[in-house]
């Protein structure tokens, strides 16, 4: 199987660069007109899954709202796991795992090594045991093709104090976590398979990202405010690598599949700009 890195760049020149959030909210099960129990999780999740995976590259369903369901709902997202890839898209599984190396090797075990439980393309990993802590899951995720990403500056108001904090060099925590993610992309083309998590919402010129040369999710887009606008602000008007993702503003208009779909073109222009910019 090809490198990561390479599946997501041929998938996003098919598809464009959006990533689907699959977030299973209790009020947004409800708003489909579904009971909020493991049968109205796995219509509303699968259901979703086969619609948007369909139309978009990558889709990022977030193990919370799985779990949330316990073990009945953890089977759910397996289910949509393989429904996003009878549907052409790649899987990047949002469980943010973070821990010291041993353990990270028992987590790559559950989602990115070769005979993973979870057939994963990617996972959402957390770099704040120290960046050297996620080794193991980079060697493993590398060896069976799969990729990483890393959370570096995120969207939530929260992180702005921890991760724009100083080092001692002077560069961010955020900064030292893009550049550690450089390193293991440095000479791959078209670009490498560790990804870094940069939130749309933030401010621009925070970071500098032109020695990543690995892709970059971008939530934030749509529910968090973030506009098409504030992304090219942030990344340059050709967001090359960069996937915005969202959840709720487009699983809102759901269940009817063709408005999901609808919702889907509709980010897709305003993506594409310029006519969208400011909107
Ligand atoms: O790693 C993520 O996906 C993530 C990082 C981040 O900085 N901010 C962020 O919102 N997320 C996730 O992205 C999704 C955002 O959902 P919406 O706000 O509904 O589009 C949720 O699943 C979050 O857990």
């Amino acid at each position: 199987m090809a490198r990561f890195g390479v599946r997501l760049a041929k998938a996003v020149a098919a598809r464009g660069p959006l990533c689907a959030g699959i977030d299973p909210h209790p009020g947004l099960i409800e708003s489909w007109g579904l009971p909020l129990d493991v049968s109205g999780l796995e219509r509303f999740a699968v259901g979703a899954t086969e619609v948007l995976a369909a139309e978009t590259a990558i889709i990022k369903p977030q193990s919370a709202f799985f779990e949330a369901f316990g073990p009945p709902g953890v089977a759910v997202l397996d289910r949509v796991v393989k429904a996003a890839h009878d549907a052409g898209a790649l899987v990047l599984l949002d469980v943010k795992r973070g821990d010291i190396g041993s353990t990270m090797a028992a987590y790559t075990a559950a989602y990115v090594a070769a005979d993973a439980a979870f057939a994963a393309d990617a996972v959402t990993v957390s770099p704040y045991l120290g960046f050297g802590s996620l080794d193991p899951a980079v060697k493993a995720a590398r060896e069976a093709g799969n990729g990483l990403f890393v959370l570096a500056r995120t969207s939530n108001p929260e992180a702005h104090a921890l991760q724009s904090a100083k080092l001692p060099d002077g560069r961010t925590v955020a900064q030292s976590i893009v550049d550690d993610a450089a390193e293991h992309n440095a000479g791959a083309e078209p670009y490498g398979d560790v990804g870094v998590v940069v939130g749309a919402t933030v401010a621009p010129g925070e970071l500098d990202l032109t020695r990543l040369n690995g892709p970059v999710l971008a939530p934030g887009f749509g529910a968090q405010g973030a506009t098409a606008g504030d992304l090219r602000a942030l990344f340059g008007s050709g967001l090359p690598g960069v996937l915005p993702a969202s959840s709720r503003d487009l699983l809102r208009h759901g269940p009817d599949a063709a408005a999901l779909r609808r919702a889907v073109g509709q980010v897709a222009d305003l993506l594409a700009g310029p006519r969208g910019e400011d909107q």
